[in-house]
């Protein structure tokens, strides 16, 4: 990194921080420069005491003596102070900087472009950056404090003890030098060693995480997987802590080297003293104490240098996940605002590829979703329909071709404004560790133009349960929808995967948006319950434009068109009778499931019959 760069770096930090500058912050500068005066102080009484030690003992008056103790003794005191002062300011300081510069970094990592969450490297990014962030708050301005701080004091020590022979203050500062040398050294190779581990560390966590996951721990018990994920767990630990070993093993080797190199220096300071100067006790004493001093300085200057050198090294990790691409970023041109959809969406020759995927998971879909129209996305699995569905959202943006809501290109539109007018339910939704209320009506009433009274929520929220035909399991939960869901936190209780997909739709259905997608609504329903779900949601749906992703095929008989789509492409289209009549893909999907459902049900009377 150019010392260009790194002045940038910090110069923009110290902005990102400034709003947080408070009066702890002043006031901890200001004990600061008073930290400036009283070594010197102490120097200066040390000497004092010195000169007059030898009359206060031949006349036998201790008076000013006593004063000097006195007065160096309260300056001891306040020293104490002082440090337990600064010391209690840097706690709360380092939190409370702590907590902004992460709430910053979660604000950031909710606006990030989706495709780069899906990279590797970003995570590793990330990981590197939460390792190193509460060192970017406060302790990168308490260095700079220091570092000022500590120069401004050498500077004055050195003016007082000014008669001193010059070799002592030479071997000083090279000994602070080399000091300064050997940790920039090190500091490069710990940053490379941090972003060597964090991938290997992120799968650590993900590994040793399994054994308390609830979604999982079944599994591992049935599979008798724990061997094998021990090892996949101790390989990955073991390759950490041997990078970890040759960095501390380089660290203490670096620690013991400069540690002999200084007590050399030390000993030909001695032997400076010794012959080349002459003291009276004053200065004997000042001197004596004067060295202890000045070399505790020049051991924090060495120390501010070498944390200054290692939060140089980490700025480049807080600057790297800080500048990743956002949704609606300032290059973008995406400041139209959704209204509403009067007439369709649609799409153009749309195309994606993933990242690391060899082929297109989507080519050249052309399709267009009128407004109020019921549509079902079916097709094989892998065919698309996620991506499709991703892709018209907005979650993905980078995608070949162009997708148009009322003949305006999405891309132009922003994200958000196109949010609060969609609803939907993915594959893979939030299970939050709140109450079953919460996990509904989550805080969709900061979309809507006027809050609405609680009565009005509660109405909103009982519709929603009951056409997610939910209200029958949760009358039965002690607290109804005041109960904390999720077991592993206090007094939480679960729900089985059908009560929580429920739970997903009558989120959905809450938010009560025009546009409505809805993957997989009924993956874990159960027949009898899909048929009143499919009922309700038809009910819910009847004015609003909406989009199922579906494997059951049941729900296509009633909507106004079908999407078949097979390795990306779309290649039908049509109602249900149309799409029966033509007799491809969609006609033999759906002659198979039926056939299914008949012929097991033939199977099972036949069994019957034989018991
Ligand atoms: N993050 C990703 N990186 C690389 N490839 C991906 C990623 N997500 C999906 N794919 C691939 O893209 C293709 C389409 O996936 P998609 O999830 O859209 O299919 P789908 O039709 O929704 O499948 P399903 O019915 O199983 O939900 C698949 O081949 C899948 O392997």
């Amino acid at each position: 990194m150019e010392n260009k760069t790194k002045i940038m770096y910090w110069i923009t930090m110290i902005r990102i921080l400034k709003p947080k500058f408070s009066i702890k912050l002043y006031l901890f500068v200001i004990l600061q420069c008073i930290l400036i005066f009283v070594p010197n102080l102490q120097l200066i009484l040390t000497q004092k005491i010195g000169d007059i030690l030898p009359q206060s003992i031949a006349g036998g008056d201790y008076e000013d003596m006593i004063i000097l103790l006195a007065i160096q003794a309260g300056a001891m005191l306040g020293l104490q102070l002082l440090h337990a002062t600064i010391k209690v300011i840097d706690i709360q300081l380092k939190s409370q900087y702590k907590c902004y510069l992460e709430e910053k970094l979660h604000t950031k990592l909710s606006k990030v472009k989706i495709p780069l969450l899906e990279r590797a490297e970003t995570h590793n990014q990330i990981s590197t950056l939460y390792r190193v962030i509460q060192e970017l708050g406060f302790p990168l301005l308490k260095n700079l404090i220091n570092f000022i701080q500590t120069i401004l004091t050498l500077l004055v020590m050195l003016y007082i003890m000014r008669n001193i022979h010059w070799g002592v203050i030479a071997i000083i500062v090279v000994v602070s030098f080399v000091n300064v040398l050997a940790v920039q050294k090190y500091i490069k190779k710990q940053m490379d060693i941090y972003r060597e581990i964090s991938e290997p560390e992120r799968k650590a966590k993900y590994f040793s995480g399994l054994f308390v996951d609830k979604e999982i721990v079944n599994e591992i018990r049935m599979f008798r997987i724990a061997k094998l994920i021990l090892s996949k767990w101790k390989l990955l630990l073991i390759d950490i802590e041997n990078k970890q070993m040759n960095l501390a093993k380089r660290q203490e080797y670096l620690y013991a080297g400069i540690q002999i190199i200084t007590h050399i220096l030390q000993f030909f300071m001695f032997l400076i003293l010794i012959f080349f100067t002459h003291f009276t006790i004053g200065t004997y004493m000042l001197v004596s104490q004067g060295i202890l001093q000045l070399q505790t300085t020049a051991r924090d200057l060495v120390d501010s240098i070498k944390n200054i050198q290692e939060i140089t090294g980490y700025l480049p990790s807080y600057f790297c996940v800080m500048q990743l691409e956002e949704e609606d970023g300032e290059q973008s041109d995406s400041n139209q605002h959704f209204h509403n959809l009067n007439k369709e969406i649609r799409l153009v020759d749309v195309s994606y590829k993933y990242e690391n995927a060899n082929t297109y998971a989507l080519h050249k879909v052309n399709l267009s979703i009128k407004s109020q129209e019921k549509v079902a996305i079916v097709g094989h699995n892998g065919s698309g329909k996620t991506t499709l569905v991703k892709c018209i959202l907005g979650l993905y943006d980078n995608y070949i071709g162009e997708i148009y809501y009322d003949d305006i290109s999405l891309r132009r539109y922003s994200r958000d404004s196109i949010r609060q007018h969609i609803s939907v339910l993915l594959q893979e939704f939030g299970k939050y560790p709140m109450t079953l209320e919460e996990n509904i009506a989550l805080d969709f009433r900061n979309d809507a133009l006027d809050i609405p009274k609680d009565d009005v929520v509660d109405k909103k929220l009982f519709d929603a349960l009951h056409v997610s035909d939910s209200d029958d399991f949760i009358r039965k939960l002690q607290t109804g929808i005041k109960t904390s869901l999720n077991p592993i936190y206090e007094n939480g209780v679960d729900l089985s995967g059908g009560q929580w997909q429920k739970i997903g739709l009558a989120r959905a259905y809450y938010k009560n948006a025009d546009i409505v997608f809805l993957d997989e609504p009924t993956s874990a329903i159960d027949p009898l319950s899909e048929h009143r779900l499919f009922t309700g949601m038809l009910q819910h749906l009847s004015d609003k434009t909406a989009v199922i992703l579906t494997h059951r095929l049941g729900i296509c008989r009633w909507v106004d068109k079908i999407i078949v789509m097979e390795n990306g492409s779309v290649i039908e289209m049509g109602t249900h009778q149309q799409l029966m009549q033509q007799g491809g893909r969609y006609c033999e999907m759906y002659q198979k499931q039926t056939t299914w459902y008949g012929e097991t049900e033939n199977i099972l009377k036949k069994e019957l019959v034989k018991q």
